[in-house]
């Protein structure tokens, strides 16, 4: 029988020779890209069976090439697995490496071209670059394992990840560049708050989304994203000045809430409403909303509501006949998707956000920073999955070739790639239009861009995801193992074409707006 492992025998090196006289059931040794495992009583519990093992060219073999086409290297780091591991082969180095926490990866087109080496943009500041290794640590260290925990047991993000996204004031920093970042240490004043613009924006926006948690993302305050502009834009001076400080400081929670099970984007359609009591002092609201992200955990909730003059928009605070319940969504109840329902609510007028009547004003300011922070995610996403898909073709073999051998999946892989690049790059383009033109402007000429630049990076993303699980096979639609972030993708990447506008309506809303443009005396 061989010797317990421990980690002090980690440190012994071992011959070719001598690992291969370890080839029997009840001792048995095998070499991973250079390490040498003592599998002998491991066998036993080996979610892949013990038969494995007991083959020929496995036992006291070099098992590199069958490992890595059925497990992916984090399993090897996995303490209980780390731990069977008894020393390395003299002479020899190990040649596989996962990428350390912030590091940037090596894989080609894994990372947008201005972080590429070699490679340029006119866009970037050392300011940004300097956000861009913070922010990529922290998603590393702090964010993806609290996510990859809550997408398994389904609670919201951990208010630990909030408390630590607040000191940083990144909660602050994902509204985007304006006066409510004034006086904030940003980053522990890593960059000011006067230079902050939409690429350092869209800085935070794409590395905090690279942790294949759909639903966590949204759950770590997409709802205040959406929710709170509103009050900072429309809201009294005291109510702004009582709800913005607690929600940046990750304490309080706000949603959104104006989708409704009688109507989505058809504003006319809605059914709640708000009627003043004879006093004039309070609104009593009635009625349901749905599809409330953070809804479930949201302490206010912004609320879209028909009055008596038009449609407007009120601040609710949870309390009496405010009632959050759960919706079971594709994705993790970690993003708090909610049914809610107001009985007899009543609120001061004062929560009024903007003018009575004139709530489509409101919802509208909203709805360019919403849909372009969803195009920056979602042209992100995409790139984690070329990576994986460029990865996992290199090191899975077929016929004996590796699977990249194939024309008919280079060609998959062609088309993925120019899809990730072509996103971004529109993408960068409508981000500098927004850091150069006053807000009118950004509002009346780029509602219709901003609008065709999501349709066509949800399109893009969807034929991705399903070009993956073509690549991935059957492990593109399991939730454990190899394919698990291609599963994933491919279950979630729906939400972005329909969460702040399906993609059909956005397409069109960009038709509408160039043919209103178009010149009286264009003929042909
Ligand atoms: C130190 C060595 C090994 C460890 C720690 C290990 C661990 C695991 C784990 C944790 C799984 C579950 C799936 C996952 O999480 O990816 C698994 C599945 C599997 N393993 Fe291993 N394994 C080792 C070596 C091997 C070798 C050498 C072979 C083949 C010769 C093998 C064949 C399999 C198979 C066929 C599965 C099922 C894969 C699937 O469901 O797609 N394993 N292994």
């Amino acid at each position: 029988m061989a010797a317990a492992p421990t980690a002090s025998t980690s440190s012994r090196e071992f011959t070719r020779e001598e690992v291969a006289k370890h080839n029997k059931v009840d001792d048995l040794w095998i070499i991973v890209d250079s390490k040498v495992y003592d599998v002998t009583r491991f066998k036993d519990l080996h979610p892949g069976g013990i038969s494995v093992f007991l083959e020929d060219d496995i036992m006291g073999q070099d098992a590199t090439e069958a490992f890595y086409g059925l497990h992916r290297h984090e399993v090897l780091l996995r303490p209980q697995y780390a731990r069977l591991q008894i020393g390395t082969l003299v002479g020899e180095k190990s040649v596989v490496t996962a990428r350390a926490p912030g590091a940037l990866s090596d894989v080609p087109y894994a990372e947008p071209t201005w972080l590429s080496k070699g490679y340029y943009s006119p866009y970037y500041k050392e300011s940004h670059r300097d956000l861009q290794k913070a922010i990529r640590q922290f998603t590393d260290d702090v964010i993806y394992p609290d996510a990859q925990a809550r997408e398994e047991d389904g609670k919201r993000p951990s208010q630990s990840v909030f408390d630590a996204c607040a000191e940083l004031n990144i909660l602050a920093m994902r509204m985007g560049p304006g006066k409510h970042l004034k006086g904030l240490k940003l980053m522990n004043g890593l960059i000011q708050p006067e230079e902050f613009n939409y690429f350092h924006e869209l800085v935070l926006h794409q590395e905090m989304c690279r942790i294949n948690a759909r639903g966590y993302s949204d759950g770590l305050g997409s709802g205040s994203v959406i929710g709170l502009p509103p009050v900072l834009n429309f809201g009294a001076p005291a109510i702004r000045n009582k709800i913005v400080p607690e929600v940046l400081s990750g304490k309080k929670f706000i949603a959104l809430a104006i989708s409704e099970a009688f109507a989505g984007s058809d504003v006319q359609g809605l059914r709640t409403h708000a009627k003043k009591t004879e006093d004039g002092k309070h609104w009593i609201i009635n009625g349901t909303k749905k599809w409330i992200t953070n809804g479930t955990f949201s302490h206010y909730f912004t609320v879209g509501c028909k009055t008596d003059n038009g449609f407007t928009v009120i601040l609710v605070e949870r309390g009496e006949g405010v009632e959050t319940k759960n919706i079971k969504t594709a994705y993790s109840s970690t993003a708090g998707t909610a049914y809610i329902t107001f009985e007899n609510v009543k609120v001061p007028v004062e929560n009024t956000l903007g003018k009575e009547g004139m709530g489509v004003y409101v919802m509208l300011s909203n709805f360019n920073h919403e849909r372009w922070v969803m195009c920056c995610a979602g042209a992100r996403t995409q790139r984690v999955i070329v990576e994986e898909c460029l990865k996992w073709t290199t090191q899975r073999k077929a016929f004996g070739k590796p699977l990249n051998s194939q024309a008919v999946i280079r060609a998959k892989l062609a088309e993925m790639i120019a899809r990730a690049e072509a996103s971004q790059a529109w993408l960068e383009n409508i981000t500098y239009q927004m850091c150069n033109m006053s807000y009118k402007d950004q509002a009346e000429k780029l509602a219709g861009p901003i609008g065709l630049l999501k349709m066509y990076i949800t399109r893009n993303a969807q034929a991705t995801a399903q070009d993956a699980v073509q690549i991935f096979g059957g492990r593109g639609i399991t939730k454990t193992g190899m394919g698990r972030f291609i599963e994933h993708y491919h279950r979630t990447v729906p939400y972005d074409a329909i969460l702040g506008g399906a993609e059909d309506v956005l397409g069109d809303l960009g038709v509408r707006q160039a043919i209103r443009g178009m010149p009286k005396n264009a003929r042909l």
